[in-house]
């Protein structure tokens, strides 16, 4: 399995969001470090959720960047992504493991030590953590966790801890501090006014 890239770019579906002009700026300047999580609405049909995911990894492709699709490990399979990430509410991991196969990248969402020790030992091959920090881009988090609850889980395993929610540019040196291997970002880029200008100061943080 190849490393895995630091930068991980959460496509934001919501309406005037634009997920293809922003990772086309930030696979300009990330390139093969990029990992990008095609994530679309739970509204969203297959249909939909296949036709974005053919498109990023269209894009991802010349760059050989990562792409990884969440929950809809059947969409990973059916575009040939290179994985996928799941979470409580998605295939427990051993079972996402069993699709996917061995050779694939498969991320899970694990908060506190304990859940992330489960979710290694079922096959996963590195940890979304979060929410970090507060964020308005998804609905019924917990509180969050900050550098404090990432450098807990870090403790705990093996794998890489990518850090999640409300992650800025200016949080990421806390966070790596903490021992996050890398971020996931949706808000961050989605909302910028210089995709590209952020992503350079992403991956300047994360190096
Ligand atoms: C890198 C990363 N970490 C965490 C998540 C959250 O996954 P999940 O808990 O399944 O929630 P949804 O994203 O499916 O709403 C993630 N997607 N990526
Ligand atoms: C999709 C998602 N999952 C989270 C978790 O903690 O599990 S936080 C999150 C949204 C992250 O968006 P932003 O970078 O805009 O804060
Ligand atoms: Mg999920």
């Amino acid at each position: 399995m190849p490393s895995l890239g630091r930068l991980h770019l959460i496509t934001d579906t919501r309406p005037g969001r634009h997920p293809l002009a922003v990772l086309r700026a930030a696979l300009g300047v990330a390139g093969s470090d990029l990992v990008v999580q095609v994530r679309v609405t739970d509204e969203a049909t297959d249909r939909e959720a296949y036709d974005l995911a053919g498109r990023v990894l269209a894009l991802c492709a010349p760059y050989r960047a990562t792409c990884l699709v969440n929950d809809r490990l059947h969409v990973a399979l059916a575009i040939g992504a290179a994985g996928g990430h799941v979470g409580a509410h998605d295939l427990p991991v051993d079972a996402a493991r069993r699709v996917l196969g061995p050779q694939a990248v498969l991320g899970a969402t694990a908060r506190e030590p304990v859940t992330a020790r489960s979710a290694v030992a079922a096959g996963a091959s590195y940890l979304g953590v979060g929410p970090c920090h507060h964020t308005s881009t998804k609905d019924g988090l917990p509180d969050p966790i900050g550098p404090t609850g990432v450098r807990a889980v870090v403790a705990a395993v093996d794998v890489p801890v990518i850090a999640i929610g409300g992650v800025t540019v200016a949080r990421v040196p806390a966070l790596r501090a903490a021992g996050a291997y890398g971020v996931a970002v949706v808000g961050e880029l989605s909302a910028a006014a210089d995709p590209a200008r952020v992503t350079a100061e992403l991956l300047r943080g994360l190096s």
